[in-house]
């Protein structure tokens, strides 16, 4: 069995060829191994790909040869260390060097072990004179070295929101989030459930907006709770469920969740309709609309009905046909980098205005599907204008038979001050709210589409 560090170092190797983290992490992380080496190697995994630029940065001023061009084993070695070194308290600086040097040994000979050793022992001694780049002179190259953002994205975000803002948002995108859990209203009550986590070791908050979301703070792996596999909750952001709310879903409607799996939402919808009427789910990939088919067997869902489909391409037959339609788009990612940090370093600025014209063509085509005084919402997990109001703005500018509907009779009352637009839509943000970044519009049919 390789120890903790070594599978850091091979799963962060196979991230850097394209692979996602949080898959490799499920995958790697078996039952076998102890929930500390797991918690170790998650933390080493994560930590190394939301910190890469500061962390090679570090490198880069104490090695003659830059980070890009060592081999995998050596550089991704190195890393760990250097983030155990400068951003994790409880591990000591010789575990730190020791660990690494011996992985650099077993992969790659000693005359790399030795230059390992030789480059952490220079960091260890000049670790607290690191010069980064000069906050003054530069501050968008400072925040993308110190936060480890690239620089495009910092560029962007200080266009858009401004400097300090855009510093408070790194910070809080480079938090640990909470896991929230999203209360099954189908099988239990939220006092129910915390009397069961309670049974079951689990630790709770409330949920800063909604009585259905409970933070989870410390836990046994959620999905070996007798409460997972009972499905008396399902683990999702208080910004995505808030999502749902806003579509105000009632008992006995005809809904299509346009872009569905996991089933997040369409499960939440559900249980807001008390398991009466229908839920169209569609995805376009086949083994995520697995996801939602065993998402609603978990937790006693019966009305979604998932179906494997390509929201772009226009149905004649489904025009004016559902009383409320929700397209929570394929998106950037951007307001959920705490939960995915490899977002950081997979998004490229031309995905925003590839992503940008799919979320056109989906809204466009799905808008169809409403009934005449129906209801669509239009979500996105991005905080980026570009795949947000600016995509509804294009959109109600086509189209006069749309208007913007108050959000303030469906979302939590704390969050009124932050709707826009004749309180038609609502951007959430990590610094701001506390969430994960989200968008949410509220759109009516008031006439038939010409
Ligand atoms: C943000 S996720 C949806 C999350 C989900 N609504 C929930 O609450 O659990 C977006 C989903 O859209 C799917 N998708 C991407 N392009 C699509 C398309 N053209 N038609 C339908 N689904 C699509 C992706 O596979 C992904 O599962």
């Amino acid at each position: 069995m390789p120890k903790p560090r070594e599978l850091a170092v091979s799963i962060l190797t196979k991230i850097e060829k394209g692979s996602y983290g949080n898959l490799l992490l499920s995958q790697y992380l078996t039952p076998d191994i102890t929930q500390k080496d797991r918690a170790l190697i998650t933390e080493l995994v994560n930590g190394v790909v939301q910190n890469l630029l500061r962390i090679d940065y570090i490198i880069s001023q104490f090695s003659k040869i830059h980070p890009s061009k060592m081999s995998p084993n050596v550089r991704n070695a190195l890393r760990i260390s250097v983030y155990q070194i400068f951003f994790l308290d409880r591990v000591p600086e010789f575990a730190a060097v020791n660990e690494s040097v011996n992985i650099v040994k077993k992969f790659s000979g000693a005359k790399a072990a030795n230059f390992t050793n030789a480059v952490l022992r220079n960091i260890i001694r000049n670790k607290d004179n690191i010069s980064y780049p000069d906050r003054d002179k530069n501050f968008e190259e400072y925040l993308s070295v110190y936060y480890s953002f690239p620089s495009w994205l910092v560029k962007r975000w200080v266009d858009l929101f401004g400097k300090s803002f855009t510093e408070s948002l790194c910070i809080s995108l480079n938090e640990r989030p909470k896991l929230c859990a999203r209360v099954n209203t189908l099988l239990t009550t939220r006092e129910r459930l915390e009397n069961r986590f309670r049974a079951e070791g689990v630790l709770t908050a409330p949920g800063l907006f909604c009585d259905e979301a409970l933070y989870i703070l410390s836990s046994p792996p959620i999905t070996t709770l007798e409460s997972f596999k009972e499905g008396l909750f399902i683990p999702q952001d208080e910004s995505s469920i808030i999502a749902s709310l806003a579509t105000g879903v009632k008992s006995g409607e005809k809904i299509l969740d346009a872009a569905a799996a996991p089933g997040g939402k369409a499960t939440h919808m559900a249980a807001l309709m008390q398991n009466k009427g229908e839920i169209i789910a569609w995805d376009v990939h086949p083994h995520r609309v697995q996801l939602i088919k065993e998402n609603c067997r978990r937790l006693k869902v019966d009305i979604v009905k998932p179906e494997v489909k390509d929201a772009k391409v226009f149905d004649e037959n489904l025009v004016d046909t559902f009383d409320k339609v929700i397209i929570d788009a394929p998106c950037s990612g951007t307001g959920v980098i705490r939960r995915k940090p490899d977002i950081k370093w997979s998004k490229k600025p031309e995905d925003i205005i590839s992503l940008k014209s799919e979320q056109e063509k989906i809204l466009n085509t799905c808008s169809c599907y409403v009934k005449p005084n129906g209801i669509l919402v239009y979500s996105t997990c991005s905080i980026d204008p570009e795949e947000n109001e600016k995509n509804i703005e294009a959109f109600l500018a086509k189209n006069d038979s749309f208007v913007y509907d108050d959000l303030r009779n469906y979302v939590p009352k704390e969050l009124h001050e932050s709707l826009e637009n004749h309180c038609g839509y609502l951007t959430l943000y990590p610094n701001l709210h506390g969430t994960d970044g989200f968008f949410i519009a509220r759109l009516k049919k008031v006439k038939p589409l010409r």
